[in-house]
């Protein structure tokens, strides 16, 4: 699968990230992470289990409080930013949460009306149809607007899942973990949309995986966590390139070397 080729802003980042630190007690997670996120890009997030990949999504989002640094998203200094101005902020991140966090007692229709509803409250109910049915033909999904989240395949209630986050336009998307579970011609589909987001919605995303086929495919730049640092930067086979070990046991477990 080739990459989509959009255009990336490298003199516009929407996040920017300097000198972050994040210790819990004597245990020192991010040391002193520098990371900027461009406009239009996916940028890949490389990093053993527990190395604190999800705290530096937390911390972006504004759940967990930074020790030390500057983290700026949208143009938010999230260290310095009101609860009501973290809020509207929010709404402006997509996130896709590794279990899709669906609602099983609502079909689809539901459970895509309700970020809108709860968000947008003056839209007309013709205005919100029409946004549950772009969202889900952007996804190719469009025949399950009836169903309910447990007739769906892992794949698709994936799919719902993005299209949940995708309903409020956001400008930046946070995937983490996005094809754990899945089959691997259901994870290249998942690929595959993600890099149709990219396009479609002009997103900047940051991408959580373990899973290097992911990488590779949606990854315009990869950022490797190693020692609470990002060691390593760049294209995916100038990350791969080097006999690192801390680096090169991913490459081979991935790809049976
Ligand atoms: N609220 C918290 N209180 C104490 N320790 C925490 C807290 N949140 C995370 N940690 C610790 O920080 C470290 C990094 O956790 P994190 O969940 O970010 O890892 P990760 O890189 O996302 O791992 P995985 O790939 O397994 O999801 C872990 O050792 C975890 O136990």
């Amino acid at each position: 699968m080739n990459k989509a080729n959009v255009p990336i802003d490298k003199s516009n980042a929407v996040i920017r990230i300097k000198g972050l630190k994040k210790s819990f007690g004597d245990y020192h997670v991010l040391r002193g992470i520098d990371l900027d996120l461009y406009q239009g890009e996916n940028l890949v997030v490389l990093g053993r289990s527990g190395t604190g990949k999800s705290v530096l999504i937390k911390i972006i989002s504004g759940l967990l409080k930074l020790d030390e640094g500057q983290v700026d998203v949208l143009g938010h200094d999230i260290n310095n930013i009101t609860e009501r101005e973290l809020r509207e902020l929010r709404v402006r991140i997509g996130f896709s949460f590794q279990n899709s966090a669906l609602y099983d007692s609502m079909t689809v229709r539901k459970n895509l009306e309700f970020p809108l509803v709860r968000n947008k409250r003056n839209l007309t109910k013709g205005e919100v149809n029409t946004a549950v049915e772009t969202v889900l033909d952007a996804v190719g999904l469009s025949q399950t607007i009836n169903q309910m989240p447990s007739e769906l395949s892992g794949g698709q209630r994936k799919r719902i899942g993005i299209a949940r986050t995708l309903i409020l336009n956001p400008e930046i998307m946070l995937y983490d973990e996005p094809t754990a579970g899945l089959d691997p011609i259901t994870c290249i589909e998942i690929n595959e949309l993600i890099n149709e987001v990219q396009e479609r919605y002009n997103t900047s995303s940051i991408i959580i995986t373990h899973d290097l086929t992911c990488a590779k495919q949606t990854g315009d730049r990869i950022a490797m966590l190693l020692d609470g640092q990002f060691q390593r930067q760049g294209t995916f086979d100038e990350v791969f390139d080097t006999n690192d070990e801390r680096v090169k046991p991913f490459f081979d477990y991935n790809f049976i070397k």
